[in-house]
């Protein structure tokens, strides 16, 4: 190893319980805690939809989680420590924090460093990459010894796939770290501390996905004119890196592809379509090229597999999206005769995408064969889905989740009430709770998805519900004057959350009750901060009380997790 591994900088290894039992138990009051950290990112690795948010963090969970133990002991001043680039630090990981990342410290000196796919106690070797401020990041080099839940990974690709970064960790140990991220955020960007004893039944336990595979719908694979390989394989010339490829994002790399041939997340009956396409795509016969993102030629760009099932039968059912840069449905011909054999399949489509980004939302779409659109059943109600609607892509826990949102709706029952769903998608949480009350309106940005939820009540014969088209980051004064006002508010954004704009509608609307659904933890505890608390710099006075906030892991060995959080009008 070229630099120096200084071993005083070696942080005792604390089990992972002993170091959390620092942390102080969360309660109401707003905490003064201003130190400088990490912002967060709003642009996530698989963000689906659009949002054009501009909200942004002045915290995130990334160092929150061990800031704490420092006000224990305040006289002890952390000795100035600087980490150059390329230097290596022996290291151990304290918790899993934004992204998933291992949160790790260097001993003594208090200084934060970020490692992707360090463990929770894992003791490591780590060489700097990247300097920030106030934090260094570091690419792991050799595991000394590792974490006491580490398990070995399913997947072959697991540990370099962009996808999955905790499958070598104990299921048990995900969740428990998933929790504790949402604690940690809510105490320390939400602002809620520890001194009102109400608060003590607000953070509810996680709730675990009793599937841990195949439990995605929807997953979206990427062309590419050459393979990513891991170092080890570059190095031994084992594979030849100037091969097409088809598979997924290597981490970080919005122009480098791992090739898979299957993957853990999705259906069996997913995988054999992937399969089918891999065996065959690449034949120079069929004249297909994989777009390049560097020199924007070429005609595959994404191959999205989504599975649904059928109403009546119960059946798998899967739609092929193929993305292109152009409209060459002979080219697609071979392929689409391929995968119509399959009986699972009942879609085949093409979105056309002329953009030179990477975004697999087509400007025109084709039915190449049979249907425009698969189907879901939850909570006993039937979903058409198109190919560009947002639909939950783990329908299996979705079910959970939405008996959280109704139960959190605490709705009377008698068809009184108004529902206002924001961020609808294909109006699934307001079409599960139309039949009880009397009326929902839905709003979501995507055209497609509002023509689905039109389509899906009339399907489950709903007549009190409106979808209506329009962007929720750019709502006007008169927003709110074409509907009744609502006794809930659902508002289940995507990853940036709520824009300042609409935080400050439903403070103005002082609707009794708001569930918000979020699936960024971070700007959830953003969003609560500004409605229980309000901001003197953005002149909103907050008018709601947290009354509770339920993870719920929808997105087992990635870092995703999903929240529930009930407000009150205070
Ligand atoms: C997390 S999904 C929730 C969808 C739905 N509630 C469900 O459970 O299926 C977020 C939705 O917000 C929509 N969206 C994103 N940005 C938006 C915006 N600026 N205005 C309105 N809707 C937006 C997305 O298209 C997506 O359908």
């Amino acid at each position: 190893m070229a630099s120096i591994i200084p071993n005083f900088r070696l942080r005792r290894l604390q089990p992972l319980t002993k170091f959390r039992s620092t942390l102080p138990p969360l309660h109401l009051h707003r905490s003064s805690s201003s130190i400088a950290l990490p912002v967060a990112s709003s642009s996530y690795e698989d963000s689906e939809e659009p949002q054009s948010n501009t909200n942004t963090l002045s915290t995130t969970t990334s160092t929150t989680a061990i800031e704490e133990p420092h006000r224990k002991n305040k006289s002890k001043k952390p000795k100035p420590f600087f980490p150059k680039r390329g230097e290596t630090l022996e290291l151990v990981c304290e918790s899993l924090a934004f992204k998933g990342k291992g949160l790790c410290k260097v001993e003594e000196t208090g200084y934060v460093v970020m490692c992707d796919r360090a463990l929770p106690g894992e003791r490591f070797v780590g060489r700097v990459t990247r300097k920030k401020n106030n934090y260094s990041e570091v690419t792991k080099v050799k595991t000394l010894s590792p974490h006491r839940d580490m398990v070995e990974a399913p997947c072959e690709y697991a540990l370099q796939c962009g996808g999955c970064r905790t499958q070598n960790l104990l299921y048990e140990a995900q969740v428990k770290a998933k929790e504790e991220q949402v604690r940690d955020l809510v105490i320390h960007v939400g602002k809620f501390s520890y001194k009102d004893p109400e608060f003590e039944n607000v953070m509810k336990p996680i709730v675990p996905c009793d599937t841990q595979f195949h439990y995605r719908n929807k997953m979206e694979f990427s062309f590419g004119p050459k393979r990513w390989l891991p170092k080890e394989q570059l190095a031994d010339k084992s594979e030849d890196a100037n091969v097409f490829s088809l598979g997924l994002h290597a981490p970080g790399f919005f122009d480098k592809v791992l090739n898979v041939d299957k993957c853990f997340l999705q259906s069996e009956p997913a995988n054999k379509v992937l399969a089918a396409v891999q065996d065959c795509w690449r034949n120079p016969e069929l004249g297909l090229s994989p777009y390049d993102c560097r020199s924007h030629t070429g005609f595959l760009k994404h191959l999205t597999i989504r599975s649904g099932r059928d109403v009546e039968t119960r059946e798998p059912q899967l739609m092929v999206n193929f993305v292109t840069s152009s409209y060459k449905p002979e080219l697609l011909k071979p392929l689409v005769d391929k995968l119509a054999v399959f009986p699972e399949v009942v879609s085949i489509m093409n979105n056309i995408n002329t953009a030179v980004g990477n975004t697999s939302v087509g400007e025109q779409e084709y039915t190449l064969y049979g249907k425009a659109t698969i189907t879901e059943i939850l909570r006993e109600l039937a979903f058409e889905i198109s190919a560009n609607s947002f639909f939950q892509t783990n329908a299996h826990q979705a079910e959970i989740l939405y008996k959280l949102v109704e139960d959190c709706a605490g709705l009377k029952g008698d068809g009184s009430e108004i529902v206002l769903d924001l961020f609808c998608g294909t109006g699934t949480i307001g079409l599960t709770l139309a039949k009880k009350v009397k009326h929902v309106y839905g709003y979501e940005v995507v055209p497609e998805a509002i023509a689905d939820a039109r389509r899906n009540a009339k399907l489950n014969g709903v007549h009190n519900a409106t979808f209506i088209q329009g962007d929720l980051n750019k709502i006007s004064e008169s927003f709110g004057n074409d509907f009744q006002k609502p006794d809930i508010v659902i508002s289940d954004p995507n990853r940036p959350g709520m824009h300042t704009n609409l935080i400050k509608y439903l403070l103005k609307l002082k609707a009794p009750r708001i569930v918000y659904v979020s699936c960024n933890p971070a700007t959830c505890a953003r969003d609560l901060d500004l409605l229980c608390h309000g901001s003197v710099e953005q002149k909103l006075q907050g008018c709601y009380r947290l009354k509770s906030i339920q993870p719920v892991d929808m997105f087992p060995h990635t870092p995703h997790i999903e929240c529930v959080c009930l407000l009150e009008l205070c």
